[in-house]
């Protein structure tokens, strides 16, 4: 009996801020991966995702461009958006059941229009809604574009996750693993913890702070014995936002640090010491250094 060639490719889900495509990589990674929070817009790099099954090799890839398409709908957004898409063989667009077509969502199916490869419509969230609504959406959606399939999900329950895992490998390229298998992503260490550690930056202090700040991992050690060492910075732009990061006697930064490191053990499946600083530096935002930091440069 021959046995199926192997399959690898790139697979971009794209969707408006909020959708659940966080969630959904998380889900398909079945690790915790890219950020999560209930603020729109807290993906900020392009995080790609691997997943490696027995014949394949799937890499998951974010395209901020097309999310943040409310602000300015600009050429050079369209050309990024369409080149970051340029290498990928497989788009999920994701939506919601009760989504509103509008100007962001007119913008993703226009720049969708333009590309060639094979489109999945998923329509997430369908725990939460009936089957009349994510019917509604996927038919309005329709009358712009057409998809291959059109799949009912729910990431963050995992309905549908195992079909749309065996669809997408049916799609995929012949091809040889373009990582090694023990990757899940390709971000570099010391952004993935800034990035769990900015997590509870969002979740913990709600809405006092969060937008105006960075984390910075400046140092990591593996020390042995299954113990990994981190030194974080989470950076602010006013001294006056340092007493509440840091809270009373302490404690908002002693809850984001145990959050923080309580996700980064269940990440990296070993002890982790994280050293959590607070650090304040005026207009960040304009210097690339941070820029840098964030992947963003
Ligand atoms: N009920 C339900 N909630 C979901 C589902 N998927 C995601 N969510 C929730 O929707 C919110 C946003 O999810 P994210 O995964 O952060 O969304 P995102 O599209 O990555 O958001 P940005 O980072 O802003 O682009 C979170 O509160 C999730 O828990 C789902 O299948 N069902």
């Amino acid at each position: 009996m021959s046995k199926n060639k192997f399959k690898s490719g790139f697979v971009s889900i794209i969707g408006r801020p909020n959708v659940g495509k966080s969630t959904l990589l998380n889900r398909l990674l079945g690790e915790k991966v890219s950020i999560i929070s209930n603020k729109p817009n807290t993906t900020r790099t392009n995080i790609q995702g691997i997943k490696t099954g027995e014949d394949y090799q799937i890499i998951f890839i974010d395209t901020p461009g097309i999310h943040n398409a409310k602000d300015k709908i600009n050429r050079l957004m369209v050309q990024n958006a369409l080149d970051s898409l340029d290498m990928v063989d497989i788009v999920y667009l994701m939506v919601e059941p009760d989504e509103f077509i509008g100007k962001e969502m007119n913008f993703i199916l226009n720049v969708l229009k333009k590309y060639n490869g094979v489109k999945y419509l998923l329509i997430n969230k369908v725990d939460k809604s009936t089957k009349t609504r994510a019917l509604n959406i996927a038919n309005k959606i329709f009358e712009y574009l057409d998809f291959k399939y059109v799949l009912p999900i729910s990431a963050l329950k995992g309905i549908n996750i195992d079909k749309l895992i065996s669809l997408t490998v049916e799609d995929l390229p012949e091809g040889e693993k373009i990582f090694d298998e023990d990757y899940i992503t390709n971000i570099p260490e010391k952004l993935l913890i800034a990035e769990f550690v900015r997590e509870q930056v969002f979740k913990i202090l709600k809405d006092e702070v969060p937008y105006d700040t960075v984390v910075e991992c400046e140092l990591v050690e593996d020390r042995g014995d299954d113990l990994l060492y981190a030194a974080c910075s989470i950076i602010l732009s006013r001294e006056s936002q340092k007493s509440i990061v840091i809270g009373k006697q302490g404690r908002t930064i002693k809850e984001i640090g145990r959050k923080s490191r309580e996700n980064l053990e269940k990440f990296f499946g070993v002890k982790v010491f994280l050293d959590l600083w607070v650090k304040v530096v005026n207009n960040w935002q304009d210097k690339d250094e941070y820029l840098k930091i964030q992947g963003i440069l």
